[in-house]
């Protein structure tokens, strides 16, 4: 006997959150219980405004539609929007025993905030992996900034992402202000800029590894190795299920290119599979999933480790069950 639940959650984010050059305030999402006799399994669903191609009100009717269909018991595709096809699939592989329970939970640090805090900080991880914006400021300051964590921290590997924010003389500017010798401890810079063969360009001539991110989910997509490419970086909620993301993984590895999991800024909920995930598909390499803090509360599962309090779901009213 099949049954499913959809939870609508609003969480409010710490003040200051800014994606894509808009301040935002709240995360918004729905998470899916599917329960067939005895096994349960959960999923979040949730599309990142400005990333996603789908909104919130199109995720609910498709992942109604799909949840209709699997209580009664029909063969169903996996949804074309990646939100859903996403929480979908954990849900469906939590139920099966299919997504293992051991998680990575030591992502890549992200940093924000004054230099000082983020020195201590850093100084503090277990291990010296830490992600960096830049792009929002001068690529003079960006290059001054990462010199001088690199510099202190000899230890110290740092993931950049610029989002495409630079043309390619300020890429020229930031890579100025950081030493050749320098930037071997750059692990990757993603996407630095407007257009994949400007970054190309730039990596072939500043030496500095990078990564696609925005390109992973473009259309005419294709996994190929690359001069100066080393890394995907790969958010499931924005490219689709988990057997999508296998696929993904398996293209990658046999062009020697690393797959980094990363959030978009999902609850705990999310954030505690794409952990599991990372585990089980991409063991070797620290995940990009550094965002709980962002958030003023955890949702239904627990990070290991964190102090945020928990609200659960099952004491509030779904907004679909069957
Ligand atoms: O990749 C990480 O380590 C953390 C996630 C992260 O940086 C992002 C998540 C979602 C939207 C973006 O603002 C940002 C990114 O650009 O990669
Ligand atoms: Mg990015």
């Amino acid at each position: 006997m099949r049954a499913a639940s959809l939870w609508r959650y609003t969480i409010p984010l710490e003040a200051g959150v800014v994606l894509r050059d808009q301040r935002v305030k709240l995360r918004s999402g729905l998470v899916v219980r599917l329960r067939d006799g005895s096994a349960e399994g959960w999923g979040e669903i949730a599309p990142l405004p400005g990333f996603s191609r789908e909104d919130l009100p199109q995720a609910q009717e498709a992942a109604e539609g799909w949840l209709a269909g699997w209580c009664a018991g029909k063969a169903t595709a996996e949804s074309v929007l990646p939100s859903v096809a996403f929480g979908l699939s954990c849900a469906l592989a939590e139920l099966d025993g299919t997504l293992p329970a051991a998680g990575n939970y030591h992502p890549a640090a992200l940093c924000v905030g004054d230099p000082d805090q983020l020195f201590a900080r850093l100084q503090a991880l277990p291990h010296q992996v830490a992600k960096m914006k830049v792009g929002l400021y001068e690529p003079i300051r960006d290059g001054m900034l990462v010199s001088l964590l690199l510099e202190a921290l000899p230890d110290l590997q740092l993931r950049l992402d610029a989002n495409r924010s630079w043309t390619p003389e300020k890429a020229w500017q930031f890579a100025r202000a950081v030493e050749p010798e320098l930037r071997q401890r750059i692990a990757f810079l993603e996407e630095p800029c407007r257009t994949p063969d400007q970054s190309r360009r730039f990596s072939a001539a500043t030496g500095i590894a990078i990564a696609w991110d925005e390109s992973v989910r473009e259309a005419n997509f294709v996994v190929a190795a690359q001069p100066g490419v080393t890394a995907l970086v790969v958010k499931p909620t924005l490219t689709g299920s988990i057997r999508q993301l296998q696929q993904l993984i398996i293209a990658a590895q046999q062009q020697g290119l690393t797959v980094v999991i990363s959030s978009a800024i999902e609850s705990s909920l999310g954030l505690t599979q794409l952990a599991r995930l990372t585990n089980w598909l991409t063991p070797q390499v620290l995940p990009g999933l550094d965002t709980l803090d962002l958030m003023q509360h955890q949702l239904q599962r627990r990070w290991p480790g964190s102090s945020l309090s928990l609200q659960t779901l099952a004491d509030r009213e779904a907004i679909w069950r069957r």
